[in-house]
C-alpha cells in the first residue's frame, strides 16, 4: 500500500512539477505574473482540508495589501490593476485539478480509516498517506503564499517603475526651469556688466583729469545716476535669488518625503520576506520531506531573486535621492556664485563711488583755488593800474595791463575775454529784453486807452439807442394818434356829411310838402342833392384812400411784426368794409346805370338823322329824350353821356366788385337794344376792355392788397344761353348743359358738366375771356355787324379764406352780356335769326317780370320762367347786390327802343332788393350776415 501510494504521490508530484517549471519558464527570469491557474489552485484545495474559509486567508494577507495600498496611497497612485487581478483568483482555483484530486483522496483516506476500527476493535490510527497529504496540502498553501509575496513584489516593482519615471520627469522640468533661469541672470549679470564697464571708462578719464575739466561735474552726475539704477537691479536680483532659494528648498522637502516613504515600503517588505523564512524553516523542520525541501530551497532562490531586485530598487532610490541633491547643490552653487559675483559688483560700485566723491571734492577745491586766483590776481591788476596812474599819467593802462596778464597767465587772461565777451553779450540781451519790455508796456498802455475809449463809445452809443428808442416809441404813438385822428375825422367828416344831406334832405321833404308851388325850385334842390350824394362817394372814397394811404406809411415805418398796428389796420380794414357797405346801401343794392352810346359813322344811315338823347352836365343821374316833340327826362343812378369812358363806367361799378371780395353775390348786367354798346360795355376791345376784364382786375389787386389777411382763389366760368339752351363757352365740344339744384342741400344751383377754371393771374383770365368771345355765337344783322344772338354770362367765384381767423368767405360775381332786343321787323331778322330773336325777347321779357315782381315784393319771383333768369337766380334775388347797365342809342331812330329801355331801367330802380347779405362761413356754418 505505501509503496502504491508513495508511487501515486510521486506521479502527481512529477505533473505538479512539471506545472511549475512551465509556469516559471513563462515568468522568466522576473518571476511570477498575477492570476496565473497553477498557482492558486492548490489554495484552493488547502482551504477545503483545513477549514479555511477565504476571507480568513485574506485576513492572512491582508497586511501586506494594507501596507501596499497605504504605500501606493502615499504616492498618489493607483493600485486598481493589482485588486483585479487578486478578484480573479477564486474561479481559477476551483478549477486546479491536482487539489480537487488531493482533497478528494484525503477525504476518502478518512473514510476509509474510519470504518478500520470496527474491523480492529475500535482503535484509531491515522494513515502515513494521510499524513503526507496533510504535509503537502500544507506546503501547496505556504507555496500560494509565497506565490502572492512575490506578486506582491512584482506590485512594488512596477510602483517603483512608475515613480522613477515620474522623478525622471519631474527633475527633467526642474533642470531644465533652473537651467533658463540661469541663463536669464546670467542675461542679466552680463549687462550689468556691460554697463559698469562703460561707465568705468568716464570714470577713469575722469579721474585722470582730475578736476582740471569744469565739465566733470555733469559726468559725475550721469555716474551716480547709473550707480543708483544698478542698485535697482542688484535689489531686484537679490529678490529673485531669495525666491529661488525658497524654491529650491521647497522641492528638497518633497524629495526627502518621498524617499521616506519609499523606504518605509521596503522595510515593510523585507519584514514580510522575513517571516516566510521563519514559516518555511519552520515547516521544514515539520514536513521533513526531501522534496518539500527542494522546493523550499527553489523558493529560497526565489527570494534571493526577490531581495536582489530590492537591492537594485534601493539603489535607484538612491540614486534618484541623489539627482535632485546634485542639481540643488549646483543651484545653490551658482547663486553663491552670482551672489559672490553681485557682491563684488556693489564693492567695486561702492569704491568707484567714493572715487567720485572724491574727485568731486578735488574738483571743488580746484575752483576754489582757481576762483581765489583769479581775484588775487584782478586786485592785484587794480593796483597796478593805480599805481601805473600815479606814476605814468597817460600811458595805455591796457598794454601793460595785457604784458602783465601775458606774462603771468596768458590762458586766465583769454578766460576773462571770453567772460567779458560774454558778459557783453548778456548786457546786450538784458537791454534788448528791457527795450521789447518797454515797447509791451507801452502796447497794453495804448490798448487800455483805446478799450477805455471804446468803452465811453458804448456808453455813448447806448445812451443814443435808448433815445432813439424812446424817440421811435414817441413816434409810434404820435403815428398811431394820427392814424386815429384821420380815422375820426374821416368818420367824423362822413357823419357829418351824412348828418347834413339828411337834414337838407329832410328839409327839401319839408319844403316839398309845405310849399307846392315852389315845386320845380325844390327839385333843383333834390338834383343838387342827389349830385351831392354822389359825389359823396368821391370824398369818401378820396378819404378811404387817404386813410389807406396813411395807413400804409405807417406800417412801412413800422415794423411788421407789431401787431397791435396790424390789428388796428385790420379794425381799419373792416371800418372801411363798413363805411363801404353803407355807402353801397346809400347808393341801393340794385343800382341802374345808363350809357349812351355815341354816335358812330355805321350807325349814321343817313347823316341828317338827330340825336334825340341829351344828358345834363349838372345832373349826372338824369338824361332827356326826345320823343314825339316831347322831352321825357329819365331819373336814373347814374348816366353815363356819350363820351365816358370805360373807365369811368368801371368806376361805378367797383364797389360792387370789391363786394364781391368781402363775399357778396353781385350781378351785373347789360341791357339795352342790339347794337348798343352792351358788348363793348362788358367786354370791350383789345385796347380797351370792359367791365369784365377791369373787375377781374381789380379783384386780382384787391386780393394782393389783402393777402397778409386773407387767401383768396379766383374760378372762373362761362356759358351762354342761346335759343334757351345753355353752352360753355370755355368748352369747344359745345355740350348742352342743364341748370340743377346743387346736391349739397344748400338750394343752390349748379350746372352739372361746366368747365370751371381757377384763375392765378391776370394774364391767365385774358386768355380765357378770349376763348369765351371766340365761342360765342354772333352774326350780322341790319343794327349790328357782330350781333350777340345769345346771352353771355361770366361766372367769377371768389372764394377767401381769413388767415386770422379761418372764416371763409364765398363771392360771386355774375356779369352778364344780355342779348339785345330788338324789333324783327326793323333788324330784318327772318328764319333762324327771328327765332333767335323771339327767343331773346322772351328771355328779356322773363327778366322785366322777376324785375317785377321783386319790386312788387312779391312772394313768387318767376325766375324759372327763362333759363337766364334761372341762371340768375342767386345773384338776383334779395339780400345780392345788383347792378344793370342800360345801353341807349341816342339817335332818332333808335328812339323807340330807347325809351323801352329807359322805362325798364326805371322799373328796375324802383326794385328794393332790401341789404345785402354776405356770404361767410365761420366754424362750419355759413352764415349770411345782413
Ligand atoms: N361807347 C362806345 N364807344 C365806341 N364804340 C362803341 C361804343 N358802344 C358801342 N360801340 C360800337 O358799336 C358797335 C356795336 O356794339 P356792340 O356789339 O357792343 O353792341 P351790342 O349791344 O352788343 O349788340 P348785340 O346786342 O347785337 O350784340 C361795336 O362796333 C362797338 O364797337
Amino acid at each position: 500500500m505505501y509503496a502504491f501510494y508513495s508511487l501515486l504521490v510521486y506521479i502527481f508530484y512529477s505533473v505538479f512539477k512539471k506545472e511549475e517549471e512551465a509556469a516559471l519558464e513563462e515568468e522568466g527570469p522576473g518571476g511570477a505574473t498575477a492570476g496565473e491557474p497553477g498557482h492558486v489552485s492548490m489554495e484552493t484545495g488547502s482551504r477545503r482540508r483545513n477549514g479555511h474559509t477565504p476571507s480568513s486567508r485574506r485576513r492572512g494577507c491582508g497586511r501586506q495589501s494594507d501596507s501596499g495600498s497605504s504605500s501606493s496611497d502615499s504616492d498618489g497612485l493607483s493600485l486598481s490593476e493589482e485588486d483585479e487581478g487578486g478578484d480573479e483568483e477564486p474561479g481559477l482555483i476551483a478549477s486546479t485539478p491536482l487539489a480537487a484530486f488531493l482533497s478528494f483522496k484525503q477525504e476518502a483516506e478518512k473514510r476509509r480509516v474510519s470504518h478500520v476500527p470496527l474491523e480492529t476493535g475500535g482503535k484509531v490510527a491515522e494513515s502515513p498517506l494521510v499524513a503526507v497529504m496533510s504535509h503537502l496540502l500544507s506546503f501547496l498553501e505556504q507555496y500560494s503564499h509565497l506565490q502572492q509575496m512575490q506578486k506582491q513584489a512584482e506590485q512594488y516593482r512596477m510602483q517603483l517603475r512608475r515613480h522613477r519615471v515620474q522623478h525622471r520627469r519631474q527633475v527633467k522640468a526642474l533642470r531644465a526651469s533652473y537651467r533658463q533661469r540661469l541663463r536669464d541672470k546670467s542675461t542679466v549679470i552680463d549687462s550689468l556688466e556691460e554697463a559698469i564697464a562703460q561707465q568705468h571708462s568716464p570714470l577713469l578719464e575722469t579721474e585722470g583729469e582730475c578736476g582740471a575739466v569744469p565739465g566733470a561735474q555733469g559726468g559725475l552726475h550721469k555716474l551716480v545716476e547709473s550707480l543708483c539704477g544698478l542698485q535697482g537691479e542688484r535689489s531686484q536680483l537679490r529678490g529673485e535669488l531669495r525666491s529661488l532659494h525658497t524654491q529650491l528648498e521647497q522641492k528638497d522637502q518633497d524629495r526627502h518625503s518621498r524617499v521616506q516613504a519609499y523606504q518605509q515600503q521596503i522595510d515593510e517588505l523585507k519584514h514580510c520576506i522575513k517571516e516566510r523564512e521563519e514559516e518555511l524553516a519552520r515547516l521544514r523542520a515539520e514536513s521533513g520531506v526531501t522534496d518539500s525541501e527542494k522546493r523550499v530551497l527553489c523558493l529560497s532562490a526565489e527570494n534571493e531573486s526577490l531581495k536582489q531586485s530590492l537591492s537594485v530598487t534601493q539603489g535607484l532610490l538612491q540614486q534618484l535621492s541623489v539627482i535632485p541633491s546634485q542639481s540643488s547643490s549646483m543651484l545653490i552653487k551658482e547663486n553663491e556664485t552670482l551672489r559672490s559675483r553681485v557682491q563684488q559688483l556693489e564693492n567695486s560700485l561702492q569704491q568707484r563711488g567714493e572715487q567720485l566723491s572724491l574727485l568731486e571734492r578735488r574738483s571743488e577745491q580746484a575752483e576754489w583755488r582757481r576762483g581765489e586766483e583769479l581775484r588775487r590776481r584782478e586786485e592785484r591788476l587794480r593796483e597796478l593800474k593805480l599805481e601805473l596812474d600815479k606814476e605814468r599819467g597817460k600811458e595805455p593802462l591796457v598794454k601793460y595791463v595785457t604784458q602783465t596778464v601775458e606774462v603771468e597767465s596768458p590762458s586766465t587772461l583769454r578766460q576773462l575775454a571770453e567772460a567779458k565777451e560774454r558778459n557783453e553779450q548778456l548786457a546786450e540781451k538784458l537791454s534788448n529784453h528791457n527795450d521789447k519790455c518797454r515797447e509791451l508796456e507801452d502796447l497794453l498802455r495804448h490798448s487800455d486807452k483805446v478799450t477805455a475809449n471804446l468803452r465811453h463809445k458804448i456808453a455813448a452809443y447806448e445812451v443814443e439807442i435808448g433815445k432813439l428808442r424812446d424817440e421811435l416809441l414817441k413816434e409810434i404813438g404820435h403815428l398811431e394818434e394820427r392814424k386815429d385822428e384821420a380815422v375820426k375825422a374821416a368818420a367824423e367828416c362822413s357823419e357829418q356829411h351824412l348828418h347834413n344831406l339828411q337834414e337838407q334832405f329832410t328839409g327839401l321833404q319839408q319844403r316839398l310838402a309845405a310849399l307846392p308851388p315852389t315845386l320845380r325850385s325844390m327839385k333843383t334842390d333834390y338834383a343838387s342833392l342827389r349830385s351831392q350824394v354822389r359825389n359823396f362817394s368821391d370824398f369818401y372814397g378820396a378819404a378811404v384812400s387817404e386813410a389807406k394811404k396813411q395807413l400804409t406809411a405807417v406800417i412801412n415805418e413800422m415794423s411788421e411784426a407789431n401787431k397791435d398796428l396790424l390789428e388796428k389796420y385790420r379794425k381799419e380794414v373792416a371800418l372801411r368794409r363798413k363805411y363801404h357797405e353803407q355807402l353801397v346801401e346809400l347808393k341801393g343794392n340794385i343800382r341802374v346805370l345808363c350809357r349812351v352810346k355815341p354816335v358812330l359813322k355805321e350807325d349814321q344811315q343817313d347823316e341828317g338823322q338827330a340825336v334825340v338823347v341829351t344828358t345834363d352836365p349838372n345832373n349826372e343821374s338824369a338824361l332827356t329824350v326826345m320823343s314825339k316833340g316831347k322831352g321825357r327826362t329819365f331819373e336814373l343812378d347814374k348816366v353815363f353821356h356819350p363820351q365816358a369812358t370805360q373807365e369811368e363806367v368801371f368806376q361805378e361799378i367797383e364797389p360792387l366788385v370789391t363786394s364781391c371780395i368781402d363775399g357778396y353775390h353781385v350781378c351785373i348786367f347789360a341791357y339795352g337794344q342790339t347794337g348798343s354798346g352792351k358788348t363793348y360795355t362788358m367786354e370791350g376791345s383789345v385796347e380797351n376792355p370792359g367791365i369784365n376784364q377791369r373787375a377781374l382786375k381789380h379783384l386780382f389787386s384787391e386780393i394782393e392788397d389783402r393777402k397778409d389777411m386773407w387767401s383768396y382763389s379766383i374760378s372762373v366760368s362761362s356759358v351762354e344761353i342761346y335759343n334757351e339752351v345753355l353752352r360753355d363757352l370755355l368748352s369747344k365740344d359745345g355740350e348742352r348743359l342743364d341748370i340743377k339744384l346743387n346736391p349739397d342741400g344748400t338750394g343752390q344751383l349748379h350746372v352739372p358738366g361746366l368747365r370751371v377754371i381757377e384763375v392765378r393771374s391776370f394774364q391767365h383770365i385774358k386768355k380765357i375771356l378770349a376763348i369765351a368771345r371766340k365761342n360765342r355765337i354772333t352774326f350780322g344783322t341790319q343794327m349790328n355787324q357782330h350781333s350777340s344772338r345769345s346771352h353771355a354770362l361770366l361766372t367769377i367765384t371768389v372764394l377767401g379764406t381769413d388767415l386770422a381767423s379761418g372764416a371763409k368767405t364765398t363771392g360771386k360775381l355774375n356779369l352778364v352780356d344780355l342779348a339785345g332786343s330788338e324789333r324783327v321787323w326793323k333788324s330784318g331778322a327772318e328764319g333762324e335769326r327771328l327765332k333767335e330773336a323771339q327767343n331773346i325777347n322772351r328771355s328779356l321779357l322773363a327778366l322785366g317780370d322777376v324785375i317785377q315782381a321783386l319790386r312788387g315784393r312779391q312772394t313768387h319771383i318767376p325766375f324759372r320762367n327763362s333759363r337766364l333768369t334761372y341762371l340768375l337766380q342767386d345773384s338776383l334775388g334779395k339780400g345780392n347786390k345788383t347792378a344793370m347797365v342800360v345801353q341807349i342809342s341816342s339817335l332818332e331812330s333808335n328812339v323807340g327802343e330807347t325809351m323801352c329801355s329807359l322805362k325798364f331801367a326805371q322799373r328796375v330802380c324802383k326794385v328794393e332788393l332790401g341789404p345785402a347779405a354776405r356770404k361767410i362761413e365761420t366754424a362750419g356754418q355759413c352764415e349770411n350776415f345782413s
